[in-house]
């Protein structure tokens, strides 16, 4: 009977065959290249054949990574004839899982019907912890989801706290620290959590991972114990699901039994992102067999700082002594000009697996660089050129930050061009300064709403006290604020801030916009109180005034406040909406991060100077030979790299508002390797020192106010850097600009002893 279903079955599948034009004599390759249109290359294909024991396929950007791995599964299913419920194919997020079963669908919907699973690691973890759950008649609840900050913040009545991650953190920040959380700190705490579950990290090593909330290893304990504790049901957030996962999986072996054998083939793409738990829970479920292929791309891990590990990766062959290792280095996506330039560049890694990329795509344009004189010219100059160019090509600006996008965004809306944001974000607009310069100027409208000073009034000079709020509400007597606090008994530092703070509202109310938001900075003292709050909550300053000066940017141009706050309200709107324009608009506004696996015919990297690209954080610990988050920043700019098709463009400045900034180091490394060999500095005027001397000064050291010894000039400070040159103001040879790459490559310039570590 079996027999004979057999028969059937390779009649049916001859019978396709011969349908679709396979002969006896073509072979898989010719076959599905016919169908498909791709003809693997020797590499490609050998991975599609490799499909016995363990495959580690470190792949280079565009090198067809995805393309390969479901090559391999239609060979499974169609030559080796696996059946489809014994492959598992896992993927990092839900959208690349999407694609990667869209682009299955593409290549093989006409010649199968088989329904391979394409899953994401948490869906496979959650239906492994249910499992377990009902075999133990166990009740759970889901804490993690969609929840607004509105929702947040508004907090819940009752003495029972709503079941929510956020809620249960904010309460025990709360409990734990005396003060509200705020948003930045929320964030912080979860990727914290995150981190450290993903690295199943216990004890004692909590103690190193850095975190800028105050008490959070207290917090993430208390946490912990909540969800254990609060309810009988298990109170389970979307890391639970992988580290239950994993525990289970070690301590049952019935259930990973049940697995083991139903997979019989196992391959993960975008491996690189995987964290510790779930490359342990892929290594469980492989064995025995071990019938695994772990597609990858080192050098393109980059959420390390939520708790992905390319370790694992790296000692792959120390894993699995049957280990092969193949390299798929061709890349198909990019211009020769892009493809050299950014293999060069991730070479200044250390901590990877050697490749070389190449591609046989034809050269296109050279890489531009281009340095503006300010971060507006910036915005104007990509905005000019996305105009320029009428929407004929796939244009992608990639940023850092998700707060480049607003004034980015404003600009283009301003010019009429459309975009699609790729990862929206629009927490700039409910972030608490953007609320305070709102509520100045609600205030400046009436200044009998104690309910709107109440929330400002620390925060000007006017030294309104709590008390002093609680007599206003008390007295209700609707005239200004500051009439009534002047008729009550009021200190002597008052007598003159008052009517000083009342006047300016009312200057306020009748100024324009942003000149309105710099009174309120500088007059009122609204900068000089941020600036205090950053000192005693060790907020990040930087990131305060760039909301307070893209405030000012949006405000230009505008004629009145009530035209500011629309103008906020229509950009949110903008923001929030233009996710719907995927498909529609030819320009794709994203971060470096969200970009990974996409590509365009012309990128633009915005916003490249140093303490952004890579961030001041990233140069501190570099500075401190911490070498692992500076190469996570590299890796992170060779993704923005490798987006493009045949043009790239790096856009760096000197100045952000009036403070002088300086050429990201990246920028400053592929100058030097796109520069013709021609034009490179002649070193023969100067006598080379040793380079290999550690006090000499090192490119990622330069920075602003470092004292220096030159080999002629002798002491100095370095005032000025960007672009090429170096300004340095020297004891006795005066101020003198010069090239950086000649002080760099000729060892020109050491670090006075004091800087030495
Ligand atoms: N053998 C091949 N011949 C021609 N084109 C190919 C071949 N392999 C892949 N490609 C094409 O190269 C491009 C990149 O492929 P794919 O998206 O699979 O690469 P990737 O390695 O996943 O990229 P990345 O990691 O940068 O996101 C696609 O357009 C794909 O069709």
């Amino acid at each position: 009977m079996e027999e004979g279903f057999c028969a059937f079955f390779h009649l049916f599948f001859f019978a396709i065959n011969t349908i679709k034009g396979r002969s006896a004599a073509m072979d898989f390759f010719e076959w599905v290249g016919k169908h498909t249109g791709v003809q693997l290359n020797d590499v490609q294909k050998q991975a599609v054949l490799h499909t016995e024991g363990p495959l580690l396929l470190l792949a280079s950007p565009g090198s067809g990574k995805t393309t390969t791995l479901n090559m391999k599964i239609g060979y499974l299913l169609l030559e080796k004839k696996v059946s489809a419920e014994r492959i598992m194919a896992i993927t990092f997020s839900k959208a690349s899982a999407q694609d990667m079963s869209d682009r299955f669908d593409h290549f093989f919907s006409n010649l199968t019907n088989d329904q391979v699973h394409f899953s994401t690691i948490h869906s496979f973890a959650f239906k492994v912890v249910r499992e377990w759950l009902r075999k133990n008649r166990l009740d759970f609840q889901l804490i993690e989801g969609n929840i607004s900050d509105e929702e947040l913040k508004k907090g819940w009545d009752g003495p029972d706290i709503p079941l929510h991650k956020k809620f249960i953190l904010k309460k025990l920040y709360e409990d734990t620290n005396g003060a509200q959380i705020s948003d930045d700190d929320m964030d912080e705490l979860m990727t914290y959590i995150s981190f450290v579950k993903n690295r199943m990290l216990q004890g004692k090593v909590l103690e190193r991972v850095r975190c800028n909330v105050k008490n959070a290893i207290e917090i993430f304990r208390a946490y912990e114990r909540f969800k254990k504790k609060h309810t009988n049901r298990l109170l389970l957030d979307f890391d639970d699901m992988l580290t239950y996962c994993h525990q289970i999986l070690v301590d049952d072996q019935d259930i990973l039994s049940k697995y083991q054998q139903q997979f019989e083939y196992i391959l993960t793409d975008e491996s690189q992102d995987n964290s510790v738990v779930q490359h342990e829970i892929v290594e469980l479920l492989a064995q025995p067999q071990n019938n695994l292929c772990i597609v990858a791309d080192d050098d393109q891990s980059i959420f390390m700082w939520r708790g992905s590990d390319v370790t694992k990766l790296l000692q792959f062959e120390k894993t699995y002594r049957e280990a092969t290792v193949m390299t798929m280095s061709q890349n198909y996506r990019s211009s020769q000009e892009i493809v050299k330039a950014s293999n060069q560049f991730i070479k200044r890694n250390q901590n990877r697996y050697p490749k070389e990329m190449f591609t046989n795509n034809p050269s296109a344009q050279p890489i531009e660089i281009k340095s503006m004189r300010n971060y507006e010219d910036q915005l104007q100059y990509v905005t000019e050129e996305i105009r320029k160019s009428g929407g004929t090509e796939e244009v992608a600006v990639l940023y850092r930050n998700n707060a480049s996008a607003v004034p980015l965004a404003d600009k283009l809306d301003k010019a009429g061009i459309d975009f699609y944001m790729k990862d929206i974000d629009a927490k700039f607009f409910k972030h608490w300064i953007v609320e305070d310069m709102l509520n100045f100027m609600r205030f400046s409208y009436n200044k009998s709403r104690v309910d709107i000073l109440e929330r400002i009034h620390t925060k000007f000079n006017a030294y309104i006290s709590k008390q002093q709020i609680a007599l206003l509400k008390k007295k209700n007597s609707g005239t200004s604020v500051f009439e009534a606090l002047l008729e009550s008994d009021i200190p002597s530092y008052q007598q003159k801030a008052l009517p000083k703070a009342e006047k300016l509202f009312k200057d306020i109310n009748q100024m324009e916009p942003d000149k309105a938001i710099r009174t309120i900075r500088e007059k009122l003292g609204y900068d000089r109180a941020i600036t205090k709050m950053c000192e005693k909550f060790g907020f990040n300053a930087e990131h305060l005034f760039g909301i307070l000066d893209t405030l000012e940017k949006i405000a230009e141009g505008l004629g009145t406040l009530k035209g500011f706050a629309d103008r906020l309200k229509e950009l949110e709107n903008l923001i929030q909406t233009s996710k719907f324009n995927k498909n529609k608009s030819p320009l794709t506004l994203t971060t470096f991060h969200s970009a990974k696996g996409l590509e365009y015919d012309k990128v633009y990297m915005i916003d490249l100077i140093n303490g952004v690209v890579p961030s001041k954080d990233d140069m501190d610990r570099y500075r401190n030979k911490e070498y692992g988050p500076i190469e996570e920043a590299v890796r992170l700019f060779y993704v923005g790299m490798t987006r493009a098709r045949t043009n790239l463009e790096l856009l760096t400045y000197n100045y952000k508002g009036n403070e002088r900034v300086t050429e990201s180091m990246f920028v400053t490394n592929v100058k030097k390797i796109i520069k013709p060999a021609g034009e490179k500095s002649s070193t023969k005027n100067h006598i080379r020192a040793d380079l290999s001397d550690e006090n000499l000064l090192q490119l990622d050291e330069i920075e602003l106010g470092r004292e220096i010894i030159h080999r002629k000039f002798g002491p100095g400070v370095i005032k000025e850097y960007g672009g090429d040159q170096i300004g340095i103001q020297f004891d006795e040879a005066g101020y003198k600009e010069l090239l950086v790459e000649v002080c760099i490559s000729n060892g020109l310039l050491r670090n006075k002893e004091e800087n030495v570590k």
